[in-house]
């Protein structure tokens, strides 16, 4: 497996973002707005739904993908970073305590 992460492509969407519309399809998304954008992001959040109710592996897989990137595209639309994404989802960790849990359970 690769390390790329979802923060290597967070750095990817941005670059792609200053790029002309007519060879990106990020940079077609942030000139057309957070509208398109966000209802894209609606469109394979459907997807997604549909792949994962027939139980299609690959589809799903992908759908997830797609769903992942356009995520971060309307995060970037909205100047708000991954990283504060990730705040969020560690403090609900910290307030469950489930890390200090998993921690101690004997592998
Ligand atoms: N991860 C992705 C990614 N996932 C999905 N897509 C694009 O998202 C689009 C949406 O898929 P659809 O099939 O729904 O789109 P469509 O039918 O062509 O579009 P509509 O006619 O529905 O508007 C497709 O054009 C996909 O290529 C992505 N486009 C870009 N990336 C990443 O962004 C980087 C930069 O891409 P560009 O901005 O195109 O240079 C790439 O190297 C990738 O790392």
């Amino acid at each position: 497996m690769s390390g790329f992460s979802l923060a290597d492509l967070e750095i990817i969407v941005a670059r792609r973002a200053q790029a002309s519309p007519d060879e990106s399809w990020t940079a077609k998304l942030f000139a057309a707005g957070q509208a398109k954008a966000a209802k894209k992001l609606g469109e394979e959040a459907v997807e997604t739904v549909i792949a994962a109710i027939a139980n299609d592996r690959k589809n799903l897989t992908d759908e997830a993908a797609d769903l992942l990137y356009h995520l971060l595209v309307v995060l970037k639309i909205a100047d708000i970073p991954l990283a504060d994404v990730m705040a969020v989802l560690e403090g609900r960790t910290a307030q469950s305590g489930v890390a200090e849990k998993a921690a101690r359970v004997p592998s």
